[in-house]
């Protein structure tokens, strides 16, 4: 549905339609914040990947209501001399572009390195030097571990939120040692992000960073060697679907004792949405987004997941539904772990007045509905191919 009526701001100011140079939207976010941009707004998105698959149900056909507004340009931002015009002709660019997936940290450092800094500099520089706004995707993992990680187990501190909440403005970043290739991706986000701030505070750019917690839901990643790689690892969302969907156990890495806080990808979408249309609440603020109130260690998840998939595909679950496994084992040499993330939503509450509405349970329930009519067939049948040859 396309609205008609004009757009106002939070400040009740109309919101002129904009052309946004998006990079990396053929990935799990951009294709839900290009639908979220195409079926709401009258804005126009330049759609840069290398990858459209995510996407395809926006581009074809062409009798689509919003098909002048979205032109998909298949550009590797690592060296394609279109980039520097597609931001110059925009008057916002979205930076999504990354490798973001925690297997390839420790085992592709380099590329990950390059990917998250390297290639996201010119994309800076453009914007920096067409006086072009910039919204960059950043993450949560720059805050690396908790202070209260650092603490005796059995301290009250490790109670005290102050040991443990992320703020954007007063949380340090702490990383583990150089061989923990793991940060890598952290540590390259980081100088990115402060590049970035830079930029803002020594040549006037207009920027906003995202900080995402775990943002979910359909679409996210891939299933191993049904529309990816069977080597592959994807997040743990992707991970868990994948064992359910083969009636596989749950792998818990190192004893699914890490904390994360899940966020249901629409409920975020809504976040950027706001960012977009309200650049001068958003711009110079790097913004945290997630849910606080979605907390599990990643063993409740697995159990939660467990009973959902259940639920929407009337399978009864198997009889040993999670194993252990270590994390030399599952991610190799070099990982190491965030121990808990829960994002602290002052700012983003006093800019933009968001919050997140989803529960764990329901936003699990939307997304394993979809994992479930998306792949079930494709994997039953790709398990009985081996036989009937
Ligand atoms: N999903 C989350 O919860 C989450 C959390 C923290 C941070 N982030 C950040 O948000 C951004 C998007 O994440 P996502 O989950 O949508 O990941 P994704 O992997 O689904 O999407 C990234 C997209 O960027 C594209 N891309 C990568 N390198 C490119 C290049 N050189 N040229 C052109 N396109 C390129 C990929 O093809 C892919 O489609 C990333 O920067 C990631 O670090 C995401
Ligand atoms: O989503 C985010 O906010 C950020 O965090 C993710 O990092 P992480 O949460 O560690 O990645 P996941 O693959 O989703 O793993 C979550 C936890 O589950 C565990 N896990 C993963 C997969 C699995 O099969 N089993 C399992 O126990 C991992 O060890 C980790 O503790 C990724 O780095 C990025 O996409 C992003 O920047």
């Amino acid at each position: 549905m396309t609205s008609s009526t004009a757009r106002v701001d939070l400040d009740g100011n109309p919101v002129k339609p904009l052309t946004i140079c998006m990079i990396g939207a053929g990935g799990f976010i951009g294709s839900h914040l290009c639908e979220k941009l195409l079926s709401e707004t009258q804005h126009t998105v330049l759609a840069v990947d290398v990858y459209n698959d995510k996407i395809k149900h926006l581009l074809e056909p062409d009798s689509l209501p919003w098909a002048g507004r979205i032109q998909f340009h298949r550009i590797n931002i690592k060296n394609d001399s279109r980039l520097e015009g597609l931001i110059k002709c925009s008057d916002l660019t979205v930076n999504l572009a990354a490798i973001c997936t925690p297997a390839d940290y420790n085992t592709r450092p380099l590329d990950t390195i390059y990917s998250n800094f390297i290639d996201a500099l010119p994309v800076v520089k453009y914007c920096s030097e067409n006086n072009k706004r910039l919204i960059h995707f950043s993450t949560c993992e720059v805050y690396g571990k908790t202070i209260g990680s650092f603490l005796p187990q059995d301290s009250p501190l490790r109670q005290d939120p102050a040991y443990y909440i992320l703020k954007e403005d007063t949380s340090p970043c702490i990383f583990g040692s150089i061989e923990k290739q793991r940060w890598s991706y952290a540590c390259a986000k980081q100088l990115i992000e402060r590049l970035i701030y830079a930029e803002g505070a020594e040549n006037g750019l207009e920027f906003t960073i995202v900080r995402p917690f775990n943002w979910i839901g359909p679409r996210m990643d891939f299933i191993p060697g049904i529309d990816g790689p069977s080597e592959g690892v994807p997040r743990v969302l992707a991970c868990f679907s994948n064992n359910l969907l083969r009636r596989e156990p749950l792998k818990l890495v190192d004893g699914g004792q890490s904390q994360r806080t899940f966020v249901y990808i629409k409920d975020a979408i809504e976040a950027v949405h706001l960012m977009i249309e309200n650049p001068a609440r958003a711009n110079g603020h790097i913004f945290n987004v997630g849910n606080p109130n979605n907390e599990v260690t990643v063993r409740q998840l697995a159990e939660m997941m467990t009973k959902v998939y259940a639920k929407v595909s009337g399978e009864d679950s198997i009889e040993t539904p999670t194993i252990d496994v270590s994390s030399k084992e599952f991610y190799g040499e070099g990982y190491d772990d965030s121990d808990k993330r829960i994002p602290d939503m002052t700012i983003i509450n006093k800019q933009l007045g968001w919050d997140p509405k989803t529960s764990l349970w329901d936003l699990l329930e939307s997304t394993l509905t979809y994992q479930h009519r998306t792949y079930a067939e494709a994997v039953r049948q790709s398990i009985a191919k081996p036989l009937a040859n």
